[in-house]
């Protein structure tokens, strides 16, 4: 066989193994979680894009949440205001706030959406604020057992998700960052994970995928490489009050997006160019994926 005959017939089976990929999400909803801290290099930045406009053209109702927790503490740095974890998230005085609002929808959100909109028009950026998205309710951290304050950090009680539907049924892609008021109108910082979670669980979605800086859930983070491949709600639910720090909003995001009838939920390195496509277009899993018990 030639050489060339060889790769035709190689680039001929990637194609073919997206078939059954393709008919299981065309015209599904899917969500999107960039963290952060998957976001740190333009080339995986651009590549990142090129996924959701490929899954966009390949009829997935695909929908972006994105995080920006290191952007969030390096303009907190610069601007000398204190920044601190407790529980997985970020402890967020009325300062810290209007830093949080300014970055994630005013920097985050608009790089992405511009990142996007090289390839057409199709990015629509939003803020939990617009069109009622969401509602927030003051949360407490729990450390070490204790529930303790954290400021104005919000968990989503409520979503009104017509407008993301309105711009998925108009071929657009939301790009949604997570700042959140309260009954009364005031914004909260709102882990980008437990947004996703919320939307994805509002929107009848097929699955919600976070794209983070590890290649999955870690056994025994940080003591061994064993990654959970596979975990249902019941195990996790079990081993949520073990896990330290980040992964914590992110596997109590994947619990509750599967409880609510999200049929998985997947944790898959987003250092690694086009982990999306691989994810949802080829068999090879990745990561972790989260499954009803
Ligand atoms: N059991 C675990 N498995 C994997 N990562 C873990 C675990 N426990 C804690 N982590 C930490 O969680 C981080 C991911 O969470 P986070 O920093 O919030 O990322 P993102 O910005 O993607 O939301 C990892 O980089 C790792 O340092
Ligand atoms: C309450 C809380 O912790 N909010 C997060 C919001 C951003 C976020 O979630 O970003 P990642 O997805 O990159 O972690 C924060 O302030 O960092």
């Amino acid at each position: 066989m030639s050489t060339s005959h060889a790769d035709a017939v190689e680039k001929a089976a990637v194609l073919t193994e997206a078939l059954p990929w393709l008919k299981q999400f065309h015209g599904k909803t899917v969500v999107v979680k960039y963290g952060g801290n998957a976001m740190v290099d333009d080339k995986l930045k651009r590549a990142f894009a090129e996924d959701i406009v490929f899954l966009r053209y390949a009829g997935v109702r695909v929908v972006v949440v994105h995080g920006g927790g290191p952007q969030i503490s390096d303009m907190l740095g610069r601007l000398g205001i204190d920044s601190e974890f407790r529980g997985g998230l970020r402890v967020t005085t009325p300062e810290a706030m209007d830093v949080v609002g300014m970055v994630l929808v005013g920097k985050v959100g608009r790089e992405l959406v511009g990142l996007l909109n090289a390839h057409g028009p199709f990015a629509v950026g939003m803020s939990g604020e617009d069109a009622g998205l969401f509602t927030a309710e003051r949360r407490t951290a729990l450390v070490d057992g204790e529930s303790v304050d954290i400021g104005l950090v919000g968990d989503v009680v409520h979503v009104r998700p017509e407008a993301v539907v309105d711009l998925i049924d108009a071929g657009r892609i939301p790009v949604v960052s997570t700042i959140a008021p309260d009954e009364d109108g005031q914004a909260h910082n709102v882990n980008a994970d437990t947004a996703a979670a919320a939307l994805a669980a509002a929107l009848g979605a097929e699955k919600l995928v976070v794209l983070t800086d590890v290649a999955g859930l870690y056994r025994n983070w940080p003591d061994s490489d064993e990654i959970i491949t596979q975990i249902d709600t019941t195990e996790l639910a079990e081993l949520l009050p073990k896990l330290a720090s980040g992964m914590v909003p992110k596997m109590e995001a994947c619990l509750r997006a599967v409880e609510a009838g999200v049929s998985r939920a997947t944790v898959i390195d987003g250092r690694v160019p086009h982990s999306l496509l691989l994810e949802i277009f080829t068999d090879a899993g990745s990561g972790t994926q989260v499954i009803p018990s």
